[in-house]
């Protein structure tokens, strides 16, 4: 029924922008019984008509039967780690390095927090979301796509219309702070080991067979590069794909800015190190990174970790403040 299928690819649009309005933007634009109804339109439609049900439908958030194991899967593009500078005499050397490796006086950055969560590969095949993947070694990870689809600020469809036919977005699964407080307060009333730490809340929360399980616990996710893009347009900076990621309806941190030489990076580590304790969740440094990707490939890797980048580490939270 043509009516049906129509009403039903309406619905799902619909939804799929109010989902990307609340979760993403935290901008709702209408209320939320408002959303239920139409969720709950589709899922009578797709009850009448199980040939609608498709795996970006919203009603298939929280749809797997859970699996016996996790199956392994490989990244397309290995998933690299990050050497640390731990003082800002360190954090000089690399910003040094890299004028001197590239010949330049002062040289773009990319800068923004790096959260304490989990890291997580997301493929999206023709805009639709296929496969959810662990770091695991960095080659190879957990399949955890049940699980990641539970996560609201994740979408099952990219926006817009000029996305890669393949793209690999990497980003950081996290438990804000609030959402870790009120879980573990759930954990201890129903007689459970509470989580020591967000991270801990999030990689407990994710590695979890029953994805029902997964999708009552308040996951965010925040994106901050790529692996394998096939198509779509030509960027030549990291700031520039981080915009079309942004574009296609992926959540970016809202402290994403770009910085120039050692001054700009220093500066911006002491500004987010004042506001670290005001952020909804953990980070455990900031990031900085090349913006040319012309000058991130001169650049190259050492074993695993980029030339191009570095993650500026702050001391441990006090344990105690949690
Ligand atoms: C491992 C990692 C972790 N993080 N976290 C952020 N924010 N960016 C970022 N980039 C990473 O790696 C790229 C430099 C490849």
């Amino acid at each position: 029924p043509d009516s049906a299928r129509a009403r039903a690819e309406a619905l799902r649009a619909e939804l799929l922008h109010h989902n990307y309005r609340y979760y993403v933007l935290d901008d709702p634009e209408i209320p939320d019984d408002a959303y239920d109804r139409l969720l709950r339109e589709l899922q009578a439609l797709e009850a009448e008509y199980p040939e609608l049900v498709g795996p970006d439908s919203p009603t298939q958030r929280v749809g797997a039967e859970p699996l016996a194991a996790f199956a392994e899967v490989e990244h397309r593009l290995p998933m690299l780690s990050l050497d640390n500078a731990k003082s800002a005499e360190e954090l000089a050397a690399f910003t040094v390095r890299v004028g001197r490796a590239l010949g330049r006086e002062a040289v773009d950055f990319v800068a923004e927090p790096k959260l304490d969560g989990l890291a997580i590969n997301l493929t999206y095949e023709d805009g639709v979301l296929s496969r959810a993947a662990t770091r695991g070694d960095g080659r190879r990870g957990e399949d955890v796509t049940a699980q990641v689809r539970t996560v609201r600020s994740v979408p099952l469809r990219l926006r817009g219309a000029d996305w890669p036919r393949l793209l690999e977005v990497r980003g950081e699964i996290v438990l804000p702070t609030a959402g870790f407080a009120r879980l573990n307060a759930r954990m201890r009333e129903s007689g459970q080991r509470t989580f020591a730490n967000p991270r801990n809340a999030a990689a407990g929360s994710l590695r979890q067979l029953d994805p029902a399980v997964t999708a009552t616990r308040p996951l965010a996710f925040v994106c901050y590069g790529f692996g394998a893009v096939e198509g779509g347009p030509a960027c030549a900076t990291q700031y520039e794909m981080l915009q079309a990621l942004r574009d296609w309806g992926l959540p970016l941190s809202p402290q994403l800015e770009r910085v120039r030489g050692l001054d700009g990076c220093d500066a911006y580590q002491r500004r987010i190190g004042a506001l670290r304790e005001q952020l909804p969740y953990d980070i455990d440094g900031v990031v900085f990174k090349v913006d040319a990707l012309a000058d991130q490939q001169a650049l190259g890797f050492v074993a695993r970790a980029p030339r191009w980048a570095i993650a500026f580490k702050y001391p441990a939270q006090e344990a105690l403040t949690r």
